[in-house]
């Protein structure tokens, strides 16, 4: 399609929804340009990138005097249909302008590059040597029972009609079937998208497919990539060279123009949704581009989101069991530790002497052990016995976590960071403590009580230089390891074959937590963390999940027990109906910001009165701070929207935040503001 009259585009530019200048603008061309091309257009003064658009409605009107493109990257195949829609679909959906996120979602190499320094790229890319087929395909592992009755499912039109959810228990052999399905995909000559919540994962999933895919080009996406690595993976599944595309949230993105499968392992996983800026949810995309390219989706997980769980239970999503673990191995045993019963004294202990003696005979035996705590750091404040003074930081409402090895207190919101004082910094006592544990004091603790053990951490600060994780990983998946202490980034999707405990050191923090969402993840991550345990069969039987815990009783616990989540998200999702809660209600969060609290409350107030809600169908809530109220200096507040509708939510919110921007200068003060749909956290 072209422009309505010769000579003029639409061009989508990268700015923000609800300023004053949004959608598409109009420039002219002499030659004409095909949607998705991307071109650079004078806007104001200034000189920016934008893509080409199918003209909007107004496109008929008397043509103006228009400025002209001042390039047109022709040398790029221009965006095709169905990214343009998806993208045009996420910015309305999401609520942010359409040239903000299609931009933003292109890689920033992209925009730096001229029509020759692109055209050169692409020749290069054109010229490479087709990876070589040196390995040959190696045998292929014999499918399950359940493994072989999903593929079969899969196999058939009306089997993969509907978003296909994968109900595979830890080590059940989920990435089996993904193999199997993308194999699939591309015999028939399509690209396959794999997606994954972390980096972290995407190496040990890159190796298992590059081992199965000789001679097919596997690119990944995401955003350890250097920005020229980026742009190159990009430009070849844009150019349709790569045959599989693994990546994270952001690659649900990519250009793809032979799509056939797409693949969202973990599905439940938080990182899934984006938390700034546009803030997508690439699991929902992945769903709504499936079935916008008329290609299968296949979500995976042990623990799947209650949303995608629901949606098998109204028949909207085809649910595939695989309740066995490969080679017929049990789950770990869990054991509970009641807290409350320890003897008085050695409740502050680290770990119950009966887990601590469970850890020993492991380390005798040659297993290893994996220790789960959610804080990472020394310990989570320093205090002063004389004043009562605490580490807290000067910019944000959280306390400064005490880092032992450096003698830092870094504040994990903020960054800001200090060394140790020797004295209170108030009243000059030198006695100043750590109160609590983070992963590094249970490292050093472990170290003391297993004098023969090898103790390895795994954290975000052991694994900030650039390939320390895999390096860490290795070490622990070749045996080098005995006892591996981290955070949660242990517990999810790593094939570890030594593990035959693993152990929640701390878990109750999530039981008491205002988020209606917190026994949801918790549950996940403890299961997810107890089938890292046991997954080599021979070891299966004696594996355990141990739970330190001064609430035994909780319901949660008891559905951890029996493994049993279908009993669980039957139980929340009750729950969640009768509070009137997401999957069952929709939701959005507006969010201020200003210099003062004041200013925040007063803008969402006055952002309220601008909806009569009865007649909206929608509730809103009092503006409330979030859990970190002030961060770097700035006040947060947050008012939730609710509707059980999401078509009356998505009305309103189109109608109401275009007026939000009018309010600005009523409240002095007021920085910025920004909308959440579907918010994870509240
Ligand atoms: N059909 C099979 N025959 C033999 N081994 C298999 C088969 N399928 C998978 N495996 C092996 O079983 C192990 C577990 O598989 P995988 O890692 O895919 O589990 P998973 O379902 O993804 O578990 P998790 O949810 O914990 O990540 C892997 O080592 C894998 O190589
Ligand atoms: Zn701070």
């Amino acid at each position: 399609m072209t422009a309505s009259w010769p000579g003029r585009v639409a061009v989508a530019v990268e700015t923000p929804r609800h300023t004053s200048v949004s959608g598409l603008l109009d420039y002219a061309s002499e030659q004409p340009l095909a949607p998705g091309t991307l071109v650079r257009v004078p806007l104001g003064k200034r000189d920016v990138p934008g893509l080409v658009w199918e003209p909007g409605p107004e496109a008929e009107a008397a043509p103006p005097v228009l400025r002209p493109v001042t390039v047109a990257l022709t040398a790029l195949p221009p965006m095709g249909a169905d990214w343009r829609a998806l993208v045009a679909f996420a910015a309305a959906y999401y609520q942010r302008g359409l040239g903000e996120l299609a931009l933003a979602v292109l890689p920033p190499e992209l925009r730096k590059l001229d029509d020759t320094q692109l055209a050169r790229r692409l020749k290069k890319l054109a010229g490479a040597p087709p990876a070589a087929a040196a390995a040959p395909p190696p045998a292929l592992p014999e499918l399950s029972e359940e493994q072989a009755a999903a593929l079969a499912v899969l196999g058939t039109p009306e089997g993969r009609a509907k978003p296909v959810l994968l109900h595979g228990v830890t080590g059940s052999g989920k990435t089996e079937v993904y193999l199997r399905a993308a194999a699939d995909a591309l015999a028939r000559g399509e690209q396959a998208l794999v997606l994954v919540p972390e980096i972290n994962l995407t190496p040990q999933l890159e190796a298992r497919f590059a081992e199965r895919f000789p001679g097919r080009v596997l690119v990944s996406l995401h955003s350890a990539l250097t920005p020229a690595q980026r742009l190159r993976h990009w430009l070849q599944a844009h150019l349709g060279q790569a045959d599989l595309v693994l990546g994270t949230r952001l690659a649900v993105f990519a250009s793809l123009p032979r799509l056939g499968l797409i693949v969202v392992d973990e599905e439940h996983d938080p990182s899934f949704k984006q938390q700034e800026g546009a803030r997508y949810s690439a699991r929902d995309l992945a769903v709504w581009r499936a079935h916008h390219a008329g290609v299968p989706v296949l979500l995976g997980s042990a623990t799947p989101s209650l949303e995608s769980w629901q949606r098998v239970q109204e028949g909207r999503y085809r649910r595939l069991p695989m309740l066995q673990r490969i080679g017929g191995g049990a789950m770990p045993r869990v054991r509970l530790v009641d807290m409350n019963l320890l003897p008085r004294g050695t409740q502050e202990r680290v770990l119950a002497p009966q887990l601590l003696e469970a850890i020993e005979k492991r380390i005798a035996a040659g297993e290893q052990s994996l220790l789960l705590l959610n804080r990472r750091g020394y310990a989570p404040v320093l205090h002063c016995g004389a004043c009562a003074w605490k580490s807290g930081c000067p910019h944000c409402s959280a306390w400064r976590v005490f880092h032992k090895l450096d003698r830092t207190l870094k504040c994990h919101h903020c960054g800001y960071s200090e060394r140790v004082p020797r004295a209170c910094p108030e009243c000059g006592n030198l006695d100043i403590a750590p109160i609590g544990r983070g992963t590094e004091k249970l490292q050093e603790q472990l170290a003391a009580l297993l004098p023969q053990a090898r103790v390895a951490r795994l954290d975000a600060d052991t694994t900030r230089a650039a390939g320390s994780l895999q390096q860490q990983l290795a070490e622990v998946h070749a045996g080098e390891v005995d006892v591996l202490v981290g955070t949660q980034m242990l517990a999810k999707g790593h094939d570890f074959r030594r593990v035959t405990l693993v152990a929640a050191i701390n878990a109750d923090g999530a039981l008491f937590s205002s988020d209606f969402r917190a026994p949801e993840r918790l549950f996940a991550l403890l299961m997810q963390a107890a089938g890292r345990a046991g997954r080599d069969a021979e070891q299966a039987a004696r594996s355990e999940m141990w739970v330190q815990t001064w609430s035994p009783t909780h319901p949660l616990f008891a559905a951890l027990r029996k493994h049993d989540y279908d009993s669980f998200a039957a139980a929340q999702l009750e729950e969640r109906q009768a509070a009137g809660l997401p999957p069952f209600a929709h939701l959005a969060l507006l969010r201020a910001e200003a210099r003062t609290a004041e200013a925040a409350t007063g803008f969402l107030h006055d952002a309220a009165a601008l909806i009569d809600a009865a007649t909206a169908g929608v509730t809103i809530y009092p503006p409330v701070p979030p859990f970190v109220a002030k961060l770097a200096d700035v006040e947060r507040m947050q008012m939730l929207l609710e509707s059980p509708s999401r078509a009356a939510l998505q009305r309103t919110l189109a109608g109401w935040l275009p007026q939000l921007n009018g309010l600005r200068g009523a409240h002095k003060g007021l920085l910025r503001w920004a909308v959440d749909i579907d918010p994870l956290a509240i």
